[in-house]
């Protein structure tokens, strides 16, 4: 039987299987392999009168490591265009982690009922990232972010406050009919347990709670080293290779075609300039300092 881990406790997994949710505990061979298994793995399980047992675990699409969450599919960043203030440098850090991780980024503005999104969306849209605009307040928006997540593995992020949970409530109002505060849980900004937990969504797909995942406090999670760090800025890849030196770090050098493209308006200012910071800060770390895991 194969199916799909939803939490993972000591040495426990739920699995959803299509026959049933099952209990299972992991073969000795993946310690000695020193890989353990991760909520959102694929795996093989069998059963025996002793109880359920992971077999195998199947190729990962992706892997994050803290969060420990396997073949996430989508990350869905979370700003407000008002209240808390959208911040294009966290923005522009998370996107950037999740295209070195291959997982898609999707950006949704919220409370735009207060202030127009249309400039960032401008922004994100011109870069080719999915971006959705929602008012909570009335729902609109809701039902077109829900169509995306359909089918897919995915984990929301956000500052607090920036309205994760009236999302979630407007998408998913069976989940929390279903679970009492689940959509509050999964949108809180501090994290009261410190497990991953995949929720089930009805049409297919699962939202993933992620402890400590909420807040934009990228440090902590992953530094991409600087000479990958162009290749998470999707929008340059059609210049890179124009460069006049081919160990461009298209930050200040002559006949950089990067850099002709943002004066000619062709990368947003506003991407170039997190590209800017982001190199900074990468070249201030020792090589032993990074944990690209
Ligand atoms: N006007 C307006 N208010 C909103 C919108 N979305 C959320 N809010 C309000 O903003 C506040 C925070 O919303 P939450 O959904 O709790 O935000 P959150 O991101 O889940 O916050 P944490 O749980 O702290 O992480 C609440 O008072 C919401 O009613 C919106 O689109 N428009
Ligand atoms: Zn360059």
């Amino acid at each position: 039987m194969t199916g799909i881990i939803t939490k993972a406790i000591g040495g426990l997994y739920t699995v959803d299987a299509s026959d049933g949710i099952f209990e299972c505990k992991a073969r000795g061979i993946f310690r000695k392999k020193k890989i353990s298994p991760m909520c959102g793995d694929n795996v093989i399980i069998s059963e025996d009168k002793d109880g359920c047992v992971i077999e195998e675990i199947l190729p990962r699409r992706s892997e994050l490591i803290r969060p420990p969450l396997a073949n996430l599919d989508l990350l869905v960043f979370i700003s407000s265009t008002v209240e808390p203030k959208p911040n294009t440098l966290l923005l522009d850090k998370f996107i950037a982690i999740a295209e070195f991780k291959k997982i898609k980024p999707i950006v949704v503005f919220t409370k735009v009922d207060k202030r127009s999104g249309d400039e960032l969306v401008a922004v994100y849209r011109s870069v080719g990232i999915d971006v959705f605009e929602c008012d909570n307040v009335t729902g609109e928006g809701s039902a077109e972010v829900r169509a995306a997540l359909q089918g897919k593995l995915s984990a929301f992020t956000g500052n607090t406050g920036v309205g994760k949970s009236s999302l979630l409530n407007n998408m998913y109002p069976e989940l929390g009919l279903a679970t009492g505060e689940i959509s509050k849980k999964l949108g809180r900004g501090r994290h009261t347990t410190r497990h991953v937990q995949l929720y089930k969504l009805e049409g297919g797909g699962y939202i993933a709670d992620t402890p400590g995942f909420s807040s934009f406090d990228t440090n902590r999670y992953d530094i991409i080293f600087k000479d990958k760090l162009a290749d998470c800025f999707i929008e340059f890849a059609e210049y890179t290779d124009k460069c006049r030196f081919p160990d461009c770090s298209h930050t200040k050098e002559k006949g950089c075609a990067v850099i002709e493209a943002v004066k000619a308006g062709k990368i947003p200012h506003s991407r170039f300039d997190s590209y800017l910071q982001m190199y900074e800060d990468a070249k201030q770390l020792k090589e032993w300092e990074y944990k690209n895991d």
